[in-house]
């Protein structure tokens, strides 16, 4: 199934409740929180109050994508406050498995995501225990970025070894994700989108995710 996920790194802040409500309305299937640390990438965002705030205004599923060193001592506050899934970066600690454990010990989903230089191979050990994975397709830190060509072969080598392996793992990809590129990520063998500055730098939210969906699924592999 296609989801597409509308980054809130594009919304208006000081709008956010209200742009989370719109985006439920247009038809999104996950609200995508991207929090950042100011050390793991050259950015600040946001941390476990705005998911709790987040949490009263929607029914979707927060999709909490963990930029951050050191997750493990806030993956707990990002549960209570709300998270239903949460996503680690590979590259992030010495202690993945750990990490995903944790993240499951609290009832959550778990995700393992990979920057643009990590091959594929960097979740060979652990892919039997996710319930996602988040291919970068651009270097974390910033939205508005162009896609990187190069994620389209890491993605479809993971669909390749999640079907052999016979998983229900989420296959999402973030960064750069526009109507006029999703149909050959979605081919490649994603099936969760995430879409920031596409969604919400639009005029109108539904038509554009209409259009991911539209042109995702002409394509989906
Ligand atoms: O995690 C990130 C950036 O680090 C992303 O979620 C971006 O926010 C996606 O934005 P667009 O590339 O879609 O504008």
């Amino acid at each position: 199934m296609i989801k597409i996920a509308p980054s809130i790194l594009s919304a208006d802040f000081a709008r956010l409740g209200e742009e989370v409500r719109a985006i439920e309305a247009a038809g999104a299937d996950y609200v995508h929180v991207d929090v950042m640390d100011g050390h793991f990438v050259p950015n600040l965002t946001i941390g476990p109050p705005v998911v709790a705030a987040l949490r009263q205004v929607t029914k979707l599923p927060l999709d909490v994508h963990l930029m951050i060193s050191n997750p493990d001592a806030y993956i707990p506050e990002f549960a209570k406050a709300g998270a239903d899934i949460l996503t680690v970066h590979q590259e992030a600690g010495a202690h993945l498995h750990r990490s995903v454990q944790l993240i499951r010990s609290l009832g959550k989903k778990a995700g393992v995501s990979i920057n643009p230089a990590t091959p594929t191979s960097a979740l060979d050990v652990i892919l039997d225990d996710l319930d996602l994975v988040l291919v970068m397709s651009v270097n974390p830190g910033f939205g508005g970025q162009s896609f990187i060509p190069s994620a389209l072969g890491k993605i479809s080598a993971l669909r390749r070894e999640i079907n052999r392996r016979g998983l229900q793992v989420e296959l999402e990809v973030d960064g750069g994700v526009k109507p006029d590129n999703i149909a050959e990520i979605a081919a490649a063998g994603a099936d969760v989108f995430v879409a920031g500055s596409a969604v919400f730098g639009s005029g109108d939210y539904a038509a554009t995710i209409a259009a991911l969906k539209r042109n995702a699924l002409s394509q989906s592999a």
